[in-house]
């Protein structure tokens, strides 16, 4: 045994070697040695944050975007159980997360006392990250730990999902051999083969055939063999809401977003026409799909999705998307259709800076025009009008929980994205996610991060107006968020015109080593186009009219 090693620093270097870059924390004395042991080792650089769900979701989209895994390191009871909703949203939207709690030790756990942060039994907190999670596992004998932390990891990363490792207090530094690296497991060639063939066929057949593509592409990390396809294939690419921002940058035929009639009519008619939609990696998710309200024929749907693929009422039931694209690619299948060409910028127009209020779609315009004469930078969004406005931001990579749908994501989401690839978000925000989680930004300053942080501040929880507007329980009052940046550490500007907005962001663009917060007073009644459309859809569905 490699005497060298303890428990935890086995496992830290096993999810090194599974594609972790750093941890992100919340420690409590459950955890203290295992964060005493990171800190010494330095083996994945540590960031703490100051709230469980700020540390989920900076791990969630460090995994998200950067590709590889993300670690989120809490405490027993309190700390791991208000980590609960990121680690939810990491299961829903397929983000491969880990997570690690520290726990009693076993003498504490046999001592016949109830212990600090216990619920019900000392099994409570494994029993509800049993239902969020696709493994667990409970580190508590050296012997078994590395076979255990091998599955769970290879778990991880194959289904992209989060997993859970508890780590007793008084394991943490017990002795431990390395931690294996599995195989991935073997598949059936020539289901795969059969399937390849199945799809050319109907794809060769075809005479309006669309490519959709959705998230599992990038959380498999198989975005490039997705794009080389869609060159080989030249047929129209659009993409799901989930997967908005795939295949940015990447010289493909993107037609745009699928919204159904929440959006752009040439994408609704190129996917509700098409006699093959090809759909590679796409949750079949309400925030995708309901919008479509039946006008998607599910006859002339192959959908390539969690290992399966469904055709003509059958399925494949193992079938790698990997593996899947590899015999697409070879098939020599290409040139099926004339891509149609990519639209222009999406917004019509630039920004008018001029003495206008700003409303949702001039924040669009205006970060679009800040992309093209400073460079393409990733866009975080939040939950909120935010997040369809992002839907108007042209050709840039976008993280956003567009289907769990949970507010808090935007903030740390950004900085998790900045430690991981030292690249400068922008993040979109509205003041009701910021009330929950944009402080963290006061963490900016010892890190170095300097992200742009777009507040829409109407002064409430804006998309609720739209259902209820007479309601008073929607209303926040006005918080003045710009006015704290500086006590956080970065600079902060309230703008109400568009001149002023203009103005705010070509600064912030120029100004680096600080986080820069453009806090935008928003019209009462002001709200984008897109959730306009997605609200009249959603009453329509649901009979709300
Ligand atoms: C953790 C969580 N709790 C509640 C909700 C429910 C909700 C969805 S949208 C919304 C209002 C968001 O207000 P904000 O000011 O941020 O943005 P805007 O609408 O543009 O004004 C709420 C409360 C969700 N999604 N997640």
């Amino acid at each position: 045994m490699d005497t060298n090693t303890n428990l935890t620093r086995a496992l830290l270097a096993a999810l090194q070697a599974h594609g972790a870059r750093e941890i992100f924390g919340l420690p409590g004395d459950f955890i203290l040695p295992f964060f005493i042991e990171a800190e010494e080792t330095g083996t994945l650089p540590l960031y703490t944050l100051s709230h469980e769900p700020g540390v989920g979701f900076a791990a969630d989209s460090a995994a998200r975007y950067g590709g590889g895994i993300g670690v989120a390191a809490v405490t027993y009871g309190a700390g791991a159980l208000n980590l609960v909703n990121p680690v939810a949203a990491a299961y829903a939207e397929k983000v491969p997360l880990v997570v690690i709690s520290g726990a009693p030790g076993a003498r504490e756990r046999a001592g016949g006392l109830l212990l600090h942060h216990q619920v019900r039994s000392l099994d409570s907190q494994l029993t509800m990250f049993r239902e969020i999670t696709c493994d667990q596992a409970v580190l508590d004998d050296a012997a078994t730990a590395p076979g255990l932390i091998a599955r769970v990891l290879a778990r991880c990363v194959r289904e992209s999902r989060p997993v859970y490792l508890e780590l007793p207090r008084d394991m943490a530094r017990v002795p431990c051999a390395p931690v294996p690296v599995l195989a991935d497991p073997m598949y059936d060639r020539a289901a795969v083969a059969a399937c390849v063939r199945e799809v050319t066929a109907r794809l060769r057949a075809a005479a309006r055939p669309v490519l959709v593509v959705g998230i599992e592409l990038r959380r498999l990390g198989l975005e490039e063999p997705a794009a080389r396809l869609a060159r080989q294939l030249d047929i129209p690419v659009v993409t799901t809401v989930m997967g908005r921002g795939l295949l940015a940058g990447r010289n493909v035929p993107l037609l745009g977003t699928y919204l159904g009639g929440a959006g752009d009519p040439l994408v609704a008619d190129a996917v509700e026409e098409a006699d093959a939609l090809l759909m590679l990696g796409v949750l079949p998710t309400d925030t995708n799909f309901a919008v479509a309200d039946g006008r998607i024929d599910a006859a002339h749907t192959l959908m390539a999705t969690e290992g399966q693929v469904y055709l003509d009422h059958h399925v494949y039931p193992a079938i790698p998307l990997g593996a899947l694209l590899e015999g697409l690619l070879d098939s020599g299948l290409r040139a099926l259709a004339p891509g149609a060409e990519p639209p222009g910028r999406h917004c019509p127009c630039d920004l008018h800076a001029d003495g206008a209020p700003v409303w949702p779609l001039d924040i669009a315009r205006g970060i679009n025009d800040m992309l093209a004469t400073h460079g393409r930078m990733p866009i975080v969004s939040d939950m909120g009008d935010c997040f369809f406005t992002a839907l108007d931001i042209e050709d840039a990579d976008l993280l956003a929980p567009g289907y769990y749908a949970t507010m808090g994501y935007g903030v740390p989401a950004g900085l998790g994205l900045q430690a991981r690839t030292g690249e400068r978000p922008v993040i979109l925000v509205g003041d009701g996610a910021f009330q929950m989680t944009g402080w963290e930004l006061g963490h900016c300053r010892r890190h170095g991060w300097d992200p742009i942080v777009i507040v829409f501040n109407n002064a409430g929880w804006g998309m609720l107006r739209s259902f209820e507007p007479d309601a008073c329980f929607n209303e926040l009052g006005d918080w003045h968020l710009a006015a704290m940046a500086a006590g956080l550490g970065g600079d902060g500007v309230r703008v109400r015109t568009r001149a002023e907005l203009a103005q705010a962001l070509q600064h912030a663009a120029t100004t680096r080593g600080r986080f820069q917060m453009i806090e935008v007073m928003l019209p009462l009644g002001a709200q984008s186009d897109t959730l306009a459309r997605f609200v009249a859809a959603a009453r329509r569905r649901n009979g709300m009219c």
